[in-house]
């Protein structure tokens, strides 16, 4: 018996020693296989530079000149010969009295016949832009919208407005798709907007044979693609049925286009285009300013900021709406129920619940029975409410275009509304396990932490270099925390600390030994079973302080993430990055900014004290594009008590 216990116990060690070599190897191929993807990306993306300049210069035909400023001009005129009927309809059906900036001049490009681009915030009144053309022309306009759900969103408005409208989805009735497919060749058009799934473009050939009939009969006006970006997989929202939708623009050549995004980059857009086999779209870009929220980052010093979120809402949110994210559906229930238990009126939202459910939260949250809704991102698209006063962030969001879509959803009425984002260190590697899949996962995860990590940059610029907009800082007009709390951070060198940190994971390295994050931050800080451990050089500085330092280190390729996978889950742990081998290099060194309030009192001491006596030249000598910044480093450390 007991010889029988040995044995299965050798056996078992076995296996799991083997189980932890195919897992390494495994993260090892995954390594392998990010490298050589954006390898291939970037050779593809050489080729097609060269195939397009090589076809441009060998065609007969003059390159198009470009979208000019003037051509806007011409189309936010208001002198086309649609021009009277599109400013009626605005006020009689639409009951609106002026359009937002872009929308004229959307509205008469695709009445023109072109296909278009139209990126726009959310919530700025894209939907004007395909609605209303859809009214002052012959026939039915064709709209592929994303979610069953945002269809009927669009259907109630519309209806409540009197704009005739149908949806064929997979949950419409045998007799309603006949009427709707019978009202596609009828001439008196009895409806003018048709919303259609992507699916539903992809698999049924009865509605692409209407199509076609409808196209030879000259009543397919136009092509709406909201939420384009979707057809990108470098997009953030990826829907593989979006792929198929080049047959509409291959089937229906002369139908103007219109794909309508509130956030895609210029990649982003190359990539739908070749998509959708759209030629030369015009690209309109509305500013990605919205100037009426407030956006602030605040560090989660413990686990749970729920407390302080409670005490936010009832202090300065009182009777106002809000939207509360947080990253899963457990923390959706658990968060609800704790503000529950403080007497705010919150309730949960996500994916997994009943669609009578949501809606229900949904309704008693538009009509202000609930003043909080806490969602996972499943409560986004097709939300309308105006009057939202804040959406605070649980935890980070996984990219910034996410985090400026979801926190868009604020102040859509043009009031002041704030977005404030609880940034805490163990929810990065929450979600960068639950990206690790995703094509770029890890880089947009990156630069959403290092927006949250930010602490001298106004936020709106930061944003501005994501979406390739060009941005003045002092546009922000103070409406975001850094730009209202210019001094509130301090130039700390920290190459010490760094090699110190980067000693401990090397050394557990050494001993086969692999450390998550926090367990890095517990060893430094002298806790854990590492505080046994005379080598390591416990740090002075504070958790928040340590966890700072540790971001940095990885943001900057000092660190790099070290995936492991099991068949439940997937562990984050930290190894040495490209750059550690720097440190050992005795002139090399760090310097990070902390918000000093982030900072221990002992840390703010040592650190002015330090600027005193020989900063000033050092970080003025480093950086020469900021010297005549207001807000220079330089300054910042002079300026420190
Ligand atoms: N010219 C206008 N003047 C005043 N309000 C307008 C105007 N155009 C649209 N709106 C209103 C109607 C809606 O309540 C709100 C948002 O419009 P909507 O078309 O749903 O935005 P959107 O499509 O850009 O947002 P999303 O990205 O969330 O889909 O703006």
């Amino acid at each position: 018996m007991a010889n029988n216990l040995d044995d299965s116990q050798a056996e078992l060690d076995s296996v799991e020693a083997e189980l932890e070599m195919v897992e390494l190897q495994i993260s090892e191929l995954l390594e392998k296989q990010t490298k050589l993807n954006s390898r291939k990306n970037k050779l593809l993306q050489n080729l097609e530079g060269a195939c397009s300049s090589a076809q441009s210069s060998g065609s007969s035909k003059p390159p198009k000149p470009s979208f000019s400023k003037q051509d806007l001009e011409h189309y936010e005129e208001s002198d086309f010969s649609w021009s009277k009927e599109v400013q009626a309809k605005l006020c009689s059906v639409f009951q609106l009295s002026n359009f937002r900036p872009l929308q004229r001049a959307a509205i008469n490009l695709s009445m023109s016949g072109k296909d278009l681009f139209l990126v726009m915030p959310t919530g700025r009144g894209k939907s004007l832009c395909y609605q209303l053309p859809a009214l002052c022309s012959k026939g039915f306009t064709l709209v592929i919208a994303p979610l069953v759900s945002l269809m009927e969103d669009q259907l109630m408005y519309l209806k409540s407005v009197d704009v005739p409208a149908v949806t064929l989805n997979a949950s419409s009735t045998k007799e309603d798709s006949k009427r709707v497919l019978a009202g596609m060749i009828d001439k008196n058009s009895p409806f003018k907007l048709l919303y259609v799934t992507p699916e539903k473009i992809a698999k049924s050939k009865l509605l692409m044979s209407k199509l076609d009939k409808a196209y030879n009969m000259g009543l397919l006006a136009r092509i709406a693609v909201d939420e384009v970006h979707c057809c990108s997989q470098w997009g953030h929202d990826f829907r593989p049925d979006y792929k198929l939708l080049g047959i509409l623009k291959r089937q229906f050549p002369k139908v103007p286009l219109v794909g309508l995004t509130a956030t895609a980059t210029s990649n982003v857009l190359k990539d739908c285009q070749k998509i959708l086999c759209v030629q030369e779209p015009i690209t309109l870009t509305a500013p990605f300013n919205r100037p009426n929220l407030y956006y602030e980052v605040r560090f989660k010093d413990n686990e749970d900021c729920t407390d302080q979120i409670a005490q936010l809402i009832r202090e300065r949110y009182k009777n106002q709406s809000g939207i509360v994210y947080v990253f899963s559906q457990k923390d959706a229930a658990a968060v609800a129920t704790d503000l529950q238990k403080k007497n705010i009126l919150a309730q949960p939202y996500h994916a997994n619940m009943e669609p009578s459910d949501k809606s229900l939260v949904h309704q008693r949250w538009s009509s202000k029975k609930i003043q909080v809704v806490v969602a996972t991102v499943a409560f986004g698209m097709g939300i309308d409410k105006a009057d939202v006063r804040f959406v605070i962030h649980h935890t980070i969001s996984k990219s910034i275009e996410n985090y400026y879509q979801e926190s868009g959803r604020a102040g859509r009425d043009d009031g002041s509304a704030d977005c404030i984002v609880f940034f805490g260190f163990a929810d990065i590697f929450r979600i960068s396990t639950m990206v690790v899949m995703e094509n770029t996962g890890q880089q947009k995860l990156q630069n959403m932490v290092a927006y949250c990590q930010n602490v001298d940059r106004c936020r709106r610029a930061m944003m501005a270099i994501h979406f390739d907009e060009v941005w003045n800082d002092d546009e922000c007009n103070q409406m975001c925390d850094v730009c209202r709390h210019g001094n509130d951070y301090i130039t700390m060198d920290i190459t010490k600390h760094a090699r110190d940190v980067v000693t401990i994971v090397e050394m557990a390295s050494s001993m086969d030994e692999k450390l998550t994050p926090l367990k890095v931050c517990d060893a430094w800080l002298g806790k854990g079973p590492a505080k046994h451990r005379k080598t390591i050089t416990v740090t002075s500085l504070s958790r928040l302080e340590v966890e700072s330092v540790i971001i940095y280190l990885l943001l900057h390729g000092y660190f790099s993430e070290d995936f492991s996978f099991t068949p439940y889950t997937t562990h984050f742990y930290l190894k040495l990055g490209r750059k550690a081998a720097l440190l050992k290099n005795d002139n090399h060194s760090i310097t990070m900014k902390m918000k000093r309030r982030v900072m221990s009192h002992a840390t703010v001491k040592k650190v002015s004290e330090s600027a005193g006596e020989k900063s000033s030249a050092k970080v003025e000598g480093k950086r020469p594009a900021d010297s005549d910044n207001k807000k220079s480093v330089a300054k910042k450390v002079k300026t420190l008590p």
